[in-house]
């Protein structure tokens, strides 16, 4: 059974930051934001977790091999660099989606992400060391087949933008909806999801239902290990093996 361990990272009291004292320049926000993705990027990777953008303002991170001295150090280097703060709310569970439906709850019931009193909050328990197996994360790296022949190579960027996107938005539904999984868009044509126990079953509906919905063709190389990093890796030496093998499902 898999066991993510899942951290929602929340900027704190960012919105009414963003417009104090009057709107500040959105090229200076996108600044800050696409810096901070990078440095969290970074300083989780260093540590074997994923780091996943989502809505900038929000990010979800895969941290298992992370404890709490872990996150507080994290969040503890980001406050000396930037002018805003982070929370963190970390849970556990075999479904990703209930990880962090559980690490949101924590946040939320701390207060609100407009609140200018909750700064620097950090909740959750993080996986026990002892109880950590080689099983615990399951990635899904999803690409695109052929996307430079199809898009990239055929179409102006933005319209291979759409068609993208559009495959993404109905892969990270479905994932979500079946599979209690998060997917997340990670540039160029490729989607790491964070995935619990699905078979082989499971990810050739998922590329089926792509297919027909938006007329996207995916292939998925599938990885397990004990932290985000390692079982990512593994995924994308299966993706490989897609390629080599034609196939539109390979378990590393
Ligand atoms: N984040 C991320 N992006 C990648 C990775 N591999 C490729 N890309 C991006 O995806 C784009 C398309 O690359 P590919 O998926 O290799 O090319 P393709 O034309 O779809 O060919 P096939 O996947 O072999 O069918 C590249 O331009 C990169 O931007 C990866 O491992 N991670």
């Amino acid at each position: 059974m898999t066991n993510a361990q899942v951290t929602l990272i929340q900027i704190d009291n960012y919105g009414p930051w963003t417009v104090t004292p009057e709107p500040r320049r959105e090229v200076d926000l996108q600044t800050l934001q696409s810096r901070l993705y990078a440095d969290l990027s970074q300083l989780v990777g260093n540590r074997e977790g994923y780091v996943f953008f989502t809505r900038f303002d929000n990010m979800v991170a895969v941290t298992n091999g992370l404890d709490a001295a872990d996150h507080a150090l994290i969040q503890e280097s980001v406050g000396n660099r930037y002018p805003v703060t982070v929370s963190l709310s970390i849970a556990v569970d075999s479904s990703p989606a209930a990880a962090l439906g559980t690490a949101t709850g924590h946040l939320q019931d701390a207060g609100s992400a407009q609140d200018g009193d909750r700064r620097e909050i950090l909740r959750g328990d993080p996986l026990d060391d002892a109880a950590r197996t080689d099983g615990d994360v399951r990635i899904a790296h999803f690409d695109v087949n052929d996307a430079t022949g199809k898009y990239t190579d055929q179409l102006n960027e933005f319209d291979s933008f759409i068609n993208i996107e559009q495959g993404y938005a109905e892969l990270m539904r479905y994932m979500r909806n079946a599979h209690e999984s998060l997917s997340f868009f990670v540039g160029g044509d490729n989607i790491i999801a964070v995935c619990n126990d699905v078979d082989e079953a499971g990810y050739l509906d998922a590329v089926g239902h792509v297919r027909e919905a938006v007329g996207v063709d995916l292939k998925v190389g599938v990885g397990t290990d004990r932290t985000a990093q390692a079982a990512g890796m593994a995924a994308k030496h299966a993706l490989e093996t897609c390629r080599e093998e034609c196939t539109d499902v390979e378990f590393a």
